[in-house]
């Protein structure tokens, strides 16, 4: 006879800027609580956009969270009755966070990450591919792309400093489609530039 215990799991949401990930967390983290959930929700402290101590959407949907300032500080906060996790933009976590979600899910907890899959670059972010890698159930969300309308799947950079880490929103980013997407060269040349016909 099988004995079923509480699966533990990974969800993670990703996608582009603009794209819902934060909304779509939001409405996870309603409905465990509405089944009346033990949730706890945590937040990278270096994301102070819009709020310090909550998940705040770009459409100003909000709920509150723990800012933390990485993983260490993130497994002291842990409560051990906490049926649901929920994180947002992990891409801006360390690599610490992979056990202690390993650790959680193993416990039969549910966690929920959610997370840029790409740089502005259009590059793997922090430790994503490693959560994509490892999660049950992944949602890859779209936003629109600012410039043709099409659906997009990558973040534009729309100002010319910073490393891979910029913390901004409409100010700094806009998504965009894989056609439109530019990545700088430094030269403020296109590097993606459609072959000519013929070539
Ligand atoms: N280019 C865009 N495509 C889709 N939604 C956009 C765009 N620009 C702004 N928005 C707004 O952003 C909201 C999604 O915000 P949010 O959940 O914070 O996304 P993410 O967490 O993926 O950055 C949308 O519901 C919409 O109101
Ligand atoms: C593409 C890209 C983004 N960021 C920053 C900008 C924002 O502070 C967050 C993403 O927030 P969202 O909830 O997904 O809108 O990440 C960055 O630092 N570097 C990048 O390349
Ligand atoms: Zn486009």
């Amino acid at each position: 006879m099988y004995v079923h215990q509480r699966q533990g799991s990974l969800e993670v949401i990703c996608g582009p800027m603009f794209s819902g990930k934060s909304e779509e967390l939001i409405r996870r983290i309603k409905r465990a609580i509405i089944a009346r959930q033990r949730v706890q929700v945590f937040k990278p402290a270096l994301d102070d956009r819009y709020d310090v101590s909550a998940i705040a959407s770009h459409s100003q949907r909000k709920h509150d969270a723990i800012p933390v300032k990485d993983s260490e500080e993130l497994r002291r906060h842990l409560d051990p009755e906490a049926e649901v996790v929920a994180l947002d933009e992990v891409q801006f976590l360390d690599e610490g966070l992979l056990a202690v979600i390993d650790g959680l899910a193993a416990r039969g907890v549910r966690v929920i990450a959610a997370g840029l899959d790409q740089d502005s670059n259009g590059e793997p972010f922090g430790i994503m591919p490693i959560l994509l890698a490892k999660a049950e159930y992944i949602t890859k969300l779209q936003a629109i792309c600012m410039v043709c309308g099409a659906a997009a799947g990558r973040t534009q950079r729309l100002v010319h400093t910073g490393g891979q880490v910029l913390v901004g929103a409409a100010e700094a980013y806009e998504a965009r489609c894989r056609h439109c997407h530019e990545i700088p060269d430094g030269t403020g040349q296109r590097l993606l530039e459609e072959p000519a016909r013929g070539e």
